[in-house]
Order: structure tokens, then C-alpha cells, then sequence
């Protein structure tokens, strides 16, 4: 029945004291299930506010947006990897979306020995840094990023514990200055009146077609005005619309962490279908670590015989 279909709600608030091991264990029925979870409880979490600078920053110019685009859109910029996108016309995917790397703490050293880490570890752009709700916008969105960062870990030291496997047993990969490939991105898909075929799917019209996220887990803000976010229930194929929950945000898990456990973590496919109009959407991708290669490392059994691979980290 379609009223069975919805995702489950997974409280972090439950994660101090006795409850935690309750919460463990809802965490891992989700995970191992549906794949996908509306998740409340994240201490410090407004999307309101999440909303009004997301909103802002589209609203500039697009000349302004495109001074801090990438290389790839704007060759006089020196960035390769953070900044703003413009929609690809004619591409299935129709969306523009501005990029955001944590923050450097001061004195972290990055690693400047291969193109690539040169690349991954650049700086942040900034839009209208000379006004004051320019640096509001810088300042909130980096704090925002290390909030969604210490949520991804705490979600993995709990997932961890629901195997009975040491609590940091995907986190030690991690650094404590903060230099996970992770990018925060806000979204804008501008109404699509004039899709090409390739972008049609039945009545729908796609933004952003089917996929998986590659990442360890993807923790995404929608808001109020904007549904079409839509996942594959895991059942019976269907596609499921997932609307926006106040106060709570949609996570999901994604490829790198599915593949250590041997697909016993599902990383639930989902797409994004046009809603007539604009759509604004924040996620949150928490990828692998800048200055360490993920390898195989110490496998882990559950009580039942399943294994779980360790990410090793290895300085490189
Ligand atoms: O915009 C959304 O609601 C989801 C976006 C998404 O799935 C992605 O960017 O990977
Ligand atoms: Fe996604």
C-alpha cells in the first residue's frame, strides 16, 4: 500500500545516554532497508536561515556568480574545483550550483605534492565579500559545513555500533582539522518548460536524473516550496515522492560506504523531477578524506558472519 511507503525518522537527539543503543539499532533497520531516512535532532540545524542564504545568493547577478565560477565556465578563474556552476543548456541535468569545501583552519597544512591533492585542497570562493551580508554568508555557511560534518561522523560511529564493530571504526580515517573532500552544495533548478526528450520520463520531467551518491553519507536540506525529490522504494521498484519534513533533514548513504559493507547498507537510488517553477535544495556530500587514500583495510564480522571492511587510511 502507498501509505506504507515513507521514509522512516531517525531522532540523533537519542544518541546521548541510554537511548543510543535504541537509536543504533533503528539506524541500522533503516540503513540496511529502505537506504534512505528523514533525520531530526541536529543540534544547530535552521533551515530557515539555510533558506534565506540560499535564496540570496541566487538572486545575485549572474555576472557576479560567474566571477566566482570554476575554470571550466570561466577562464580567467584560477579555481578548479569550488565555485559556482552555470546550467548546461540541452545537458539532462538542469541545474546551476554553487560549491563549498571546508573550511582551513589556520596553520593546517594542505598537501601540494600532486595535481590532484593541489586541486581537491584549493581554496573557497566567496561572493560580495566587501559587504557585510557577504561575510554573514562566508561565516554561516562554514559553520554550517562543520555541523553537517560532525553530524556525517557521529551517523557513521552510530552505524559502526550497529555492527558491534569498534565505534570509530570508520572515522579514524578522518582527520580532526577537517580536510574531508566534503563539499556543501546549494542548488538551483530553474523551471524546465522547454525539456529535451532525453529529459523525459513519462509525465515527468527530470532535473537530476536517477542515480547513487558516491559519497560515505549525504545529509540534504529541502524546503517547504519545493518537492520532486524522489526515491526508488526498495520493495518493489517504485518511485516514491519524498516531501519536505520541517526541521528535518533526508539522508541517504552512498557508494564508498555501501561497497565496505558488501551492500549490506543500501545506497538507495533517487532523482529530482521538475515542479513547474524554481527549486532550491541544499545537500551535503561527505566524501573521503583529502590527505589519505582509502584502502582496504581489517575486515569486521557481525555476529551473523557478515563482513565489513575497514577504510585504511594511508598517509600519501
Ligand atoms: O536536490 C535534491 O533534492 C537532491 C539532489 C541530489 O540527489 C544530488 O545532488 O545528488
Ligand atoms: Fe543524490
Amino acid at each position: 500500500m502507498d501509505s506504507e511507503k515513507v521514509l522512516p525518522v531517525i531522532d540523533l537527539g537519542l544518541a546521548k545516554g541510554p537511548t543510543r543503543s535504541a537509536l543504533v539499532k533503528q539506524l541500522r533497520d533503516a540503513l540496511t532497508t529502505v537506504g534512505f531516512i528523514y533525520l531530526t535532532g541536529v543540534e544547530g540545524f535552521d533551515e530557515v536561515e539555510l533558506l534565506r542564504l540560499t535564496k540570496w545568493f541566487f538572486s545575485l547577478p549572474i555576472e557576479k556568480r560567474m566571477a566566482i565560477s570554476k575554470k571550466s565556465f570561466n577562464p580567467q578563474s584560477a579555481h578548479e574545483y569550488r565555485g559556482f556552476f552555470p546550467v548546461i543548456p540541452g545537458a539532462v541535468s538542469h541545474k546551476e550550483a554553487f560549491e563549498i569545501g571546508p573550511r582551513k583552519e589556520e596553520g593546517t597544512k594542505m598537501p601540494q605534492d600532486s595535481i590532484a591533492a593541489k586541486i581537491f585542497c584549493e581554496d573557497n570562493q566567496w561572493p560580495e565579500e566587501d559587504t557585510e551580508m557577504g561575510r554573514h554568508f562566508r561565516a554561516w555557511m562554514e559553520n554550517y559545513h562543520f555541523i553537517m560534518t560532525e553530524t556525517s561522523l557521529e551517523i557513521l560511529r552510530l552505524i559502526a555500533e550497529g555492527f558491534g564493530a569498534p565505534s570509530d571504526f570508520y572515522t579514524s580515517i578522518f582527520s580532526p582539522t577537517n580536510t574531508s573532500l566534503s563539499t556543501l552544495r546549494l542548488i538551483h533548478y530553474p523551471a524546465r518548460p522547454n525539456p529535451p526528450e532525453s529529459a523525459r520520463d513519462g509525465d515527468y520531467v527530470i532535473q537530476t536524473a536517477e542515480h547513487h551518491d558516491s559519497t560515505m553519507v549525504t545529509l540534504l536540506a529541502t524546503f517547504p516550496e519545493y518537492p520532486g525529490l524522489q526515491v526508488r522504494w526498495w520493495q518493489d521498484n517504485s518511485i516514491i515522492d519524498v516531501p519536505h519534513k520541517p526541521g528535518h533533514l533526508v539522508m541517504n548513504i552512498g557508494d564508498l560506504l555501501s561497497h565496505t559493507t558488501g551492500g549490506k547498507l543500501k545506497a538507495t537510488k533517487h532523482r529530482v523531477v521538475d515542479i513547474c517553477g524554481d527549486r532550491l535544495s541544499v545537500p551535503f556530500f561527505f566524501g573521503a578524506e583529502v590527505r589519505r587514500q582509502c584502502k582496504r583495510g581489517t575486515a569486521w564480522r557481525d555476529p551473523s558472519g557478515h563482513h565489513y571492511q575497514e577504510l585504511r587510511a594511508l598517509a600519501v
